[in-house]
């Protein structure tokens, strides 16, 4: 599959931007003309950049509001073309965008905007260049992918074709299927582009809220299904207008973008091989052959190469979270208290290992000096580490160096968009292998907690989607509807990514900007139990003191649930907070953020699937207060050690 991006994608100059495109392996880039406009390169210096740089430059874009016009404007606009033209032609670029007229058509009859293109094409030959017709989703009257193909189909002319954009198409709800029906050599260039689903108008929702492939709502695997199946063959190319993109670094951006179009190759070859099961070839390769046997008469020929990733290994247990800080004292007086028990430090690395059940969590020092300790790393059992780590690494992600003594259990590390790593372990037993390079755990009572039900991992705004992408595509983690969870500090926008059998929940959130100085991260570990009431009298019996929470929550859950008299007490004197949704009840309880993480301990009761969201402002604002005392008296958390 060949790919291309916008140069609109991606912040920078216009040189930053190829250079950014090509690092990130990219086979060419579209133009957006006001990039060229803005830029000291002359035409055949852009030309000269990317021939050095080995990209192509597979398109001109836009050229606006042409046809549907009266015959003055229609000759005004030829000369403002044929101009366009010939600076394509110093560009060397032989295709340029014509979008649906959104400004000066007059008519919408589409034999008299079909004879215009016709001109237009005439022209266009003159230049031997071609015009790619695409339809906005708020053209004035033409704004459907299937009436710009018969305007084009009437044109008939084979220097005018169409450009497909899966957001105008998606974004309207029109059924991408029809794309079957338009000739191959009639689509001349195509635009990959996902999105939230909002309720906006479709100009605001497509110049600032496009995503990248695999972060949005749409069906762009099965978008691409039907466009294969047509047998065009040209450029896939990401166009992205999207605020956070336009600010973020375009080197990290450009690979983000290209994870995302090898996730939709990977995508692709699944639906290609899906439609022609039961066809004896493609089972067992990797490859979708460009070469497909034609199969007779008016039969769709697949013409596009697609290759496959390796198989998502899909985790059958979290086996361990890695938190790192330069004190690690608080931690561990934490862990303590809510019944973990100390292995000691590993045999060769610098790091000590705690345990309760199948939590474990690895503690060590930061790899650069930083005091705000973090969520480092989570590590995974799966039955094919191998496979895992390849597919992550066929997915752009770096892979993170790691020494074994000899005798120690390999693991494969690589590395999410955020520098936090994700570890492929073997699946072995009732507990991984690397336990026993630990020392052996001190004594303790019987578990209370089972294992790690979540990780909550912030964000900052420039990694959001690219993590929102990474899980999804590296773990084939499914996104859940995002929420926007109010906290003192401002709008923390909330993704929950889980596992389809639940075993791994990661949840995002989306750290509000300018507020990062005075936030509490909401960066944390969750654990399973299944008798949270116990294990926090427990836990207070060895010292916890819970993060407290205010008897105005209590008066509000009695409100709106009307729990037993009995339960109600228990949770206000423990400040252990309850939810219920249509199936069951959530008990849960927090730590006192350390610096900027913190613990929970969750039991889900009657298959409750949420994470306690109503509940969330009130645990931010207190864990704003306690940040907010501990500042103001200057002292650090109270530590027993
Ligand atoms: O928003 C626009 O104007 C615009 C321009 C060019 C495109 O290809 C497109 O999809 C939208
Ligand atoms: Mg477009």
């Amino acid at each position: 599959m060949r790919t291309s991006i916008a140069t609109v994608c991606l912040s920078g100059t216009l040189d930053q931007k190829l250079v950014a495109a090509r690092a990130a392996g990219f086979d060419g880039v579209e133009v957006f003309e006001p990039d060229l406009i803005a830029s000291p390169l002359s035409p055949e210096a852009v030309r000269a950049r990317a021939e050095e740089l080995g990209l192509s430059l597979d398109l001109y874009q836009p050229f606006r509001d042409f046809e549907g016009v009266g015959q003055e404007l229609l000759d005004r606009n030829l000369r403002r073309a044929a101009a366009k033209f010939a600076l394509m032609h110093r560009l060397g670029i032989r295709t340029m965008l014509l979008c649906s007229n959104v400004a000066t058509a007059t008519s919408g009859d589409e034999h008299l905007a079909a004879g215009q293109l016709r001109q237009l094409g005439d022209l266009a030959e003159r230049f031997d260049v071609r015009v790619a017709y695409e339809a906005l989703a708020w053209g004035t009257f033409v704004d459907s992918f299937d009436a710009a193909a018969r305007i084009v189909g009437l044109a008939a002319h084979p220097r005018v074709g169409l450009c497909l954009d899966s957001f105008h198409i998606l974004s309207k709800g029109h059924d991408p299927a029809g794309i079957e029906d338009i000739p191959a050599d009639r689509i001349f260039f195509v635009q990959m582009a996902d999105a939230p689903l909002l309720s906006m108008d479709a100009l605001s929702w497509s110049r600032h809220h496009r995503l990248f492939p695999g972060e949005g709502d749409f069906d762009l695997g099965g978008f691409m299904g039907h466009l294969v199946r047509t047998g065009y063959d040209g450029p896939v190319s990401l166009e992205i207008f999207n605020d956070t993109f336009r600010q973020a670094d375009p080197f990290a951006t450009a690979v983000h973008a290209r994870r995302s179009l090898r996730w939709l190759e990977h995508e692709t070859a699944v639906a290609t091989r899906r439609a022609r099961r039961g066809s004896d070839e493609g089972a067992g390769s990797t490859s979708e052959a460009a070469a497909v046997p034609d199969e007779g008469a008016g039969a769709h020929r697949v013409r596009m190469a697609t290759t496959l990733l390796p198989a998502v290994s899909p985790p059958a247990e979290v086996t361990y979270v890695e938190l790192r800080t330069g004190d690690l004292r608080e931690l561990r007086h934490l862990l303590r208290q809510l019944g973990f028990r100390a292995h000691g430090a590993h045999r060769s690395k610098d790091v000590e290992l705690w345990s309760q059940g199948a939590a474990r969590i690895v503690l060590g020092a930061p790899e650069a000096e930083q005091d705000q300790p973090t969520v480092a790393g989570i590590g995974l059992s799966v039955q094919d580490p191998a496979a895992g780590a390849d597919r992550a690494r066929g997915l752009y992600a770096p892979a993170v160096p790691r020494e074994e003594a000899s005798g120690e259990e390999p693991l494969l590390g690589v590395r999410a968009p955020d520098g936090s790593e994700v570890f492929f372990g073997a699946v072995r037993g009732a507990e991984p292998q690397w336990v026993r390079e630990f020392g052996r755990p001190d004594d303790g009572d019987p578990p209370s907690i089972e294992r790690v039900d979540h990780v909550n991992l912030a964000q900052p705004w420039e990694h959001f989607d690219a993590a929102v992408l990474f899980f999804h595509a590296v773990l084939d983690l499914r996104t859940e509807p995002t929420t926007e969870v109010a906290a003192p500090v401002g709008l923390i926008r909330s993704q929950v990514l889980r596992s389809s059998d639940g075993v791994l929940r990661v949840a995002l959130n989306l750290v509000p900007s300018g507020a990062s100085a005075d936030a509490i991260l909401p960066q944390h570990v969750a654990f399973a139990t299944s008798d949270a009431l116990s294990l926090a009298r427990a836990a207070r019996g060895r010292g916890f003191e819970p993060l407290d929470i205010p008897d105005n929550h209590y008066d509000d859950l009695q409100a709106r649930h009307e729990l037993e008299p009995g339960l109600l007490e228990q949770l206000r004197e423990l400040n252990v907070m309850y939810d219920r949704d249509g199936v069951g009840e959530f008990l849960h309880f927090y730590t006192h953020p350390v610096g900027t993480v913190f613990l929970e301990v969750v039991e889900r009761r009657g298959g409750y699937a949420g994470y306690g969201a109503p509940n969330a402002p009130v645990r931010l604002a207190s864990q704003y207060r306690h940040r907010h005392a501990v500042r103001q008296v200057g002292l650090a958390n109270p530590v027993a050690s």
